[in-house]
């Protein structure tokens, strides 16, 4: 469906009253007006009071964990006042993550935080929630004609990143790409850490339909020693689950999430089950591996009663704490994050990333994407480890990379639009990455050379920094070059020392042709190529138009993106 108007807008966007820019929103919050209602004194906000507000006159709504008053906001939204209405009185997060979530809405109602939202500690449908039928979810189950449209041109923004095939020649298609990346940097106003690169992250992940079929209950089976149960879930060859398990009132609860499908788990076990939990995928297979110790010690008859429910809808992803368990150098900037869940194990999928979410001083909340580095990179086994660089002008890294252990920080569920089926005919694989944008290919790289995948026959990662000290892992690219002849690695860099031997410049053609081949990329219908990319927006837009040129077909490239 083309959803461009007339004027060639692809997007819903609502005339705005004389006086209603950005910029006057943005003057409105200089000027002293208390916005919040609350005199800028935050205190915590339970649900019930948060429902009170619901009127044009009085409207509250929470995202993230944070309750914001919109009433003075709802003449500047730019999808209109009945739009934002919508998430009037309640908890927004998945609407608000269902239009846009690459606004930066931390930074826009900063001025109008009321304060935290009160929750219990989020439960598994929270964290991996299904819908429900209450009338809140109604409300965020059918999407109005207006957010189907958003949904609509948040695909086509998608389409835009990633399969810059051809020439860009038709006018339309010029224009869809440069409103969509003035309207990203638009909505970013006031973020200053790395912020397109997000914005493109948060912009193309929840937008993908899931299938229209539901997979079927899950199938699983298990074993146990005389310390620990383990279930095994199976989930079908490269279905890339995430999910997470935890134990409530006893009731081992397993969710699992694929295509935007979630099914669940509960087993009641024969006798008590205590945390640690472990949750581990084998990506090849699908299959996951969930353990639990036994409280007492000894080998049960039956692993208890177990029930596997339908599979239903997933809402958008929701927040848990974690606590940092370890914390290591990558690189001079670079620190390797440990996070673990509290009282929850959980799996991301590969190529999918979480959002940090930190509360500055001033009460907002930062939030920012980071892609897992799996297991291999270094890190606590079964933590998410997460490679942050610092940016001594950065609103949350320098805050990041100052984690102790035992401090704990907000982690959302993951967000991603990988599928990992793509590799399922990947013989020769070409990864393009610039900076930090080297962490999802991590975990593809571990997973095309593990034993699991004889298929895979090369891997060439041409990876683009500024200096030498500036490469992440090299020690591990090293490692693996020697132990595997499939891996080689070509490290580009722009700002080289005159030590420097290896290869110097920006990602360009010439470079492209020279590492990978020239005419090496070209793809026909059984060629098994595959290349992804991943580093800021315009390094990933050259790549992607690189790779186009060289006559690489769009099934074949991915671009992660951040
Ligand atoms: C939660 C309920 C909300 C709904 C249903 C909603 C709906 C919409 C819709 C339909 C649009 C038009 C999309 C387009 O075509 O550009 C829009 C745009 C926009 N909304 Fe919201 N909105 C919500 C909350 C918010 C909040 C809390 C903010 C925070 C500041 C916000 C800020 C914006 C901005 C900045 C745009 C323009 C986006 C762009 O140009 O990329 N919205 N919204």
């Amino acid at each position: 469906m083309d959803v461009r108007t007339e004027d060639g807008n692809p997007r819903n966007k609502c005339a705005l009253q004389p006086g209603h820019s950005l910029m006057d929103w943005i003057r409105l919050g200089n000027s002293g007006k208390d916005l919040s209602g609350v005199g800028g004194k935050l205190r915590p906000v339970a649900p019930r009071e948060l429902a009170a507000h619901s009127t044009e006159g009085d409207a509250w709504l929470a995202i993230r964990g944070r309750v914001y008053n919109v009433t003075h906001y709802l003449a500047y939204h730019p999808g209109g006042t009945e739009e934002l209405m919508r998430g009037a009185g309640m908890d927004a997060t998945e609407l608000f993550d269902k239009v846009h979530p690459w606004v930066n809405y931390d930074s826009l109602l900063a001025k109008c935080l009321v304060g935290p939202l009160r929750v219990d500690r989020p439960d598994a449908e929270e964290l991996f929630g299904s819908n429900d039928s209450t009338p809140r979810a109604d409300r965020l189950r059918e999407p109005s004609k207006a957010q189907e449209l958003v949904r609509k041109s948040m695909e086509n923004l998608a389409n835009c990143i990633t399969p810059v095939r051809k020439k860009i020649t038709a006018r339309s298609e010029e224009s869809v790409k440069s409103i969509n990346a003035s309207r990203i940097i638009q909505s970013l106003v006031q973020s200053s850490d790395l912020p397109v690169t997000i914005s493109r992250r948060a912009a193309a992940s929840p937008v993908k339909d899931p299938t229209d079929k539901p997979p079927a209950p899950l199938r699983f089976d298990w074993i146990q020693t005389s310390q620990r149960l383990t279930l095994s879930v199976y989930t079908g060859p490269l279905a890339n689950p995430g999910g997470c398990a935890q134990l409530c009132d006893g009731v081992l609860s397993v969710d699992v999430v694929t295509d935007g499908w979630l099914r669940t788990l509960r087993l009641d076990p024969e006798k008590p089950l205590v945390e640690p939990l472990q949750f581990k995928v084998y990506a090849e297979s699908g299959k996951i591996e969930v353990t639990a110790h036994k409280e007492e010690a000894g080998v049960w008859r039956g692993c208890g009663e177990a029930e596997a429910g339908a599979a239903t809808r997933t809402a958008g992803p929701r927040t848990l704490r974690c606590a940092v368990s370890a914390r290591a150098r990558v690189s001079h900037d670079t620190v390797l994050l440990s996070l673990r869940p509290l009282a929850v194990a959980v799996a991301v999928p590969l190529g999918y990333h979480i959002r940090l979410h930190f509360t500055q001083e001033d009460g907002s909340e930062c939030v920012r994407s980071y892609t897992p580095v799996g297991e291999g990179w270094g890190g606590e086994l079964g933590a998410l480890r997460l490679a942050v660089k610092r940016y001594e002008a950065g609103a949350l890294s320098p805050r990041l990379a100052a984690l102790e252990q035992n401090d704990s920080i907000t982690v959302s569920s993951p967000y991603g639009n990988f599928q990992l089926q793509r590799l399922k005919n990947a013989r020769k694989v070409y990864l393009v990455a610039a900076g930090t944008g080297i962490t999802p290919m991590l975990g593809l790289i571990k997973f095309l050379l593990s034993k699991s995948n004889p298929r895979c026959e090369l891997i060439h990662l041409l990876f683009f920094n500024k200096k030498e000290e500036d490469i992440l892992f090299s020690d591990k690219f090293d490692e693996i070059t020697k132990e595997d002849d499939r891996f080689i690695t070509t490290h580009v860099l722009s700002e080289a020392s005159s030590a420097w031997k290896g290869l110097t410049g920006r990602i360009n053609s010439a470079l492209i042709s020279q590492c990978f081949g020239k005419d090496s990329l070209t793809c026909t219908e059984s060629c098994g190529h595959f290349a992804a990319v991943c580093g800021p927006t315009e390094f990933t837009q050259t790549a992607l138009e690189l790779f186009s040129h060289a006559d690489m077909s769009e099934n074949c490239v991915h671009a992660f993106m951040g």
